[in-house]
């Protein structure tokens, strides 16, 4: 990638349509190969083995603590891990420090200089690598105008919106024409509508450089919405690395399957005389009928349940119901469908279901 010759197309983030220049790209893979990192004695991460391909974005996903940070630290080249390998490109990068490796790091809270103007703090990595003062001049013009920031090169950091802030600190990663870019919550510090807009943004921007892209995140709705593919992480472990539909489709691992959307437990029988077994059933595909009245054919599982309340979503609502073994199932209501009385007795089935054990999935029914 060479950032003098970038030339935007056409966008939110440049307001420039030049549609169809394309960039040269030097993006490289990433090879994670089998990580393994203690601290005091406590293992947290445990044989993380990863391929990134070139130009692609893919998040770590996972909640709290679950070894994210400790991943693209060790992938930054801040962190040193006990086992394993870090390449880049066909490059073993396992030894170098941050500043030798091909990757620059979007930090969370931005971690810009609140004394400099934006285009000093953008071009302070370059100042700081000697490269010529001419160079420099351009390389900034250049990424100022990819993210946008072109009218505020003057200001600092405390003068500027949360978005704005963000975008300065992305142009100062991508300033030094990394080949790897890596992202840690990138949308964190910004509010919910901004988030969206932010993170289409840097969507844009990653697809335009065709840069090889790692994010961490804990927030799923994000990560689906701009990952090639999603590496779920679990206590230290990869558990499923996949494109984001085939996350919510089939979860590999019961602990994925809680952690993505909603899932309910489901304990149901094939028929009057059947035994229960134990399923999990996402809202969407939950089918229920008032006592009295038919649910359809299914070849599912059916149980009994009430109606105990209902959250309005807008364009639908929530419906949760309470199953006579005490288990609270959640379904839906489209605004089309008729109302549902509070207390209502009904029949529950469902379009598709999820069984596991021992945490692998055994069958996906539908
Ligand atoms: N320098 C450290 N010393 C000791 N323990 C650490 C250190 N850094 C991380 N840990 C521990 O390692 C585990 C993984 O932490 P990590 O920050 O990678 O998780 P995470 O998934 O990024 O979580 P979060 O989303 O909260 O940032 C946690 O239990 C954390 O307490």
């Amino acid at each position: 990638m060479s950032m003098h010759n970038i030339t935007p197309r056409e966008g939110r983030v440049t307001n420039h349509a030049t549609e169809g220049q394309h960039l040269d790209s030097n993006s490289d893979g990433l090879y994670l190969q089998g990580l393994h990192k203690s601290f005091g004695g406590r293992q947290v991460i445990t044989d993380v083995t990863l391929k990134v391909e070139p130009g692609e974005l893919v998040s770590l996903l996972g909640p709290s603590g679950c070894g994210k940070t400790t991943t693209l630290r060790m992938i930054a080249g801040f962190l040193h891990p006990d086992a394993g390998k870090v390449w880049m490109g066909s490059r073993d990068v396992t030894e170098y420090g941050a500043e030798r490796r091909p990757s620059a790091m979007v930090f969370q809270n931005y971690a810009l200089w609140p004394q400099m103007s934006v285009e000093r703090n953008i071009s302070f990595p370059l100042r700081v690598a000697k490269v010529p003062k001419a160079q420099i001049a351009q390389r900034v013009d250049a990424v100022l105008e990819l993210v946008n920031l072109t009218q505020r090169r003057r200001a600092r950091p405390g003068k500027m919106s949360g978005g704005e802030q963000q975008r300065a600190s992305l142009a100062r990663a991508l300033v030094r024409e990394p080949s790897i870019l890596l992202l840690d919550e990138p949308l964190s510090n910004l509010d919910a509508k901004l988030r969206e807009r932010v993170r289409e943004d840097i969507r844009e921007i990653q697809q335009r450089l065709n840069i090889t892209t790692i994010m961490v995140t804990h927030d799923q709705q994000e990560a689906m919405a701009i990952s090639d593919r999603i590496a779920v992480m679990h206590d230290g472990r990869l558990e499923q690395v996949c494109a984001p539909e085939d996350l919510y489709m089939r979860p590999e691992t019961e602990n994925i399957a809680r952690f993505i959307g909603t899932m309910s437990d489901f304990d149901g029988a094939f028929g009057p005389s059947e035994p229960k077994e134990h399923w999990l059933v996402r809202p969407e595909d939950i089918r229920y009928a008032s006592e009295g009245s038919e649910l359809g054919s299914t070849s599912l599982p059916v149980c009994d349940a009430k109606v105990v309340r209902t959250i309005p979503h807008g364009r639908y609502e929530e419906v949760i119901f309470d199953a006579f073994d005490g288990t609270s199932i959640t379904g839906l209501r489209q605004l089309d469908q008729p109302t549902i009385a509070l207390g209502a007795q009904v029949h529950l089935s469902a379009t598709r279901i999820y069984h596991y054990k021992d945490n692998a999935l055994l069958e996906v029914m539908q």
